[in-house]
């Protein structure tokens, strides 16, 4: 049995947390905030992030930095990826040896344009870093604390790493497959959220099944064009953290991303629909980064490009389908990814 810590304890940090104590691996949530930390570790529950959920008592909870550094064998960070950066300055603050780092996080920066393990690389010194390995595929927290069967990924250029990953997290209702295409696996996992913002405006708008079937299909491949460029292995988008999480984000109510599609598309504003969401949406800093990364690597783009009108210049959503189903004719299979 492993000590394990995970930073962040919002609903995948507390989900993947209740997996490892219930794997009965010595596990610490780390909350940046005390009152969640202790709702955590003394009354069992996380109310604000799974509501109705009793974890399990043997899950510890602290908001010491100190506290959760020192415990860890292996760190899991599951804090949204705009804090990724903040989180390995602290961690780094105390930590004096080397460990496997997990990320579960799914997104992808802004301007600097960079996966999650390459920001954390940056942040975190080589002394303290054996590996970092990315867990990602069709996951949402709410089923997989009702012991509802889940399949992921556990993707790392080193496959012994991703194995120990693997070990750690896997039982009878977790199942985790090693991959060692980690640029795949975090592509997959960041740029599925915007095209699930689409499935969700497409239903906010009134859409039907054929509109969202054309949204996950299209956004899958835009998602290997861009990938492939990226260097990531066309097959990764095949699979877990490719085509299973695009079609569990676009199709679950679960999904944060699919949710604030859907009030973007009955009319509301995007600060308005952040205000009412109250948790992370990452497809929306995503969209931004996936719009640079299309002109960078110069890949066509069309719904990320759509989304990122109705996202950032106000543009209606209506008019943006129309303007995508009008674009200039073309063939399905282009021979290129
Ligand atoms: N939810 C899910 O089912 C899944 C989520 N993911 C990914 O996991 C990541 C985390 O998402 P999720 O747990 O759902 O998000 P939530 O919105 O549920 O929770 C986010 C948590 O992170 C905390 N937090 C926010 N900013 C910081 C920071 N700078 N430093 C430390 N803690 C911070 C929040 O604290 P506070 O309450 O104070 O705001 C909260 O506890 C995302 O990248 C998401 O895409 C991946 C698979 C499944
Ligand atoms: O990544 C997820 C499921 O695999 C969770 O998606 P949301 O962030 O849209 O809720």
């Amino acid at each position: 049995m492993s000590n394990v810590t995970v930073f962040g304890a919002g609903s995948w940090g507390t989900a993947l947390a209740t997996v490892l104590a219930e794997n009965d691996h010595n596990t610490l949530l780390w909350s940046h905030r005390q009152d969640q930390a202790d709702e955590i570790h003394l009354k069992h529950t996380n109310e604000k992030y799974l509501p109705g959920t009793v974890l399990p008592t043997n899950l510890k909870a602290t908001s010491n930095m100190d506290e959760a550094v020192a415990h860890a064998e292996i760190i899991v960070m599951a804090v949204p990826t705009k804090g990724i950066r903040e989180t390995c300055q602290k961690i780094m603050k105390t930590l004096d040896r080397k460990l496997i780092f997990v990320h579960v996080s799914k997104g992808i920066e802004p301007d600097t344009l960079i996966r999650i393990s390459n920001i954390m690389k940056e942040e975190l010194d080589e002394s303290v870093v054996q590996d970092v390995v990315a867990l990602s595929g069709p996951s949402h927290a709410e089923e997989v604390v009702k012991h509802h069967p889940t399949t992921v990924a556990s993707a790392c250029e080193n496959l012994e790493s991703a194995a120990i990953v693997q070990d750690l997290f896997m039982n009878q209702y977790f199942r985790v497959y090693t991959n060692e295409d980690i640029v795949g696996v975090e592509l997959g996992g960041a740029l599925k959220n915007v095209i699930a913002l689409g499935a969700g405006v497409s239903d906010g708008i009134g859409f039907g099944d054929n509109a969202k079937a054309a949204l996950i299909t299209r956004g899958l491949a835009e998602i290997s064009r861009l990938g492939v460029k990226m260097g990531a292995n066309p097959l990764t988008f095949m699979g877990l953290a490719g085509m299973g999480d695009l079609i569990v984000t676009c199709t679950s109510v679960h999904s944060r991303n699919w949710r604030a599609g859907n009030l973007l598309g009955k009319g509301l504003k995007l600060d308005e629909v952040l205000e009412q969401m109250g948790m992370v949406v990452e497809g929306v800093r995503t969209t931004k980064a996936a719009h640079q990364l299309a002109a960078k690597y110069d890949v066509s783009m069309p719904i990320t490009e759509g989304l990122y009108e109705v996202l950032f210049e106000e543009q209606s959503p209506k008019e943006i389908v129309e303007k995508l189903m009008l674009r200039m004719k073309k063939t399905e299979m282009d021979g290129k990814y």
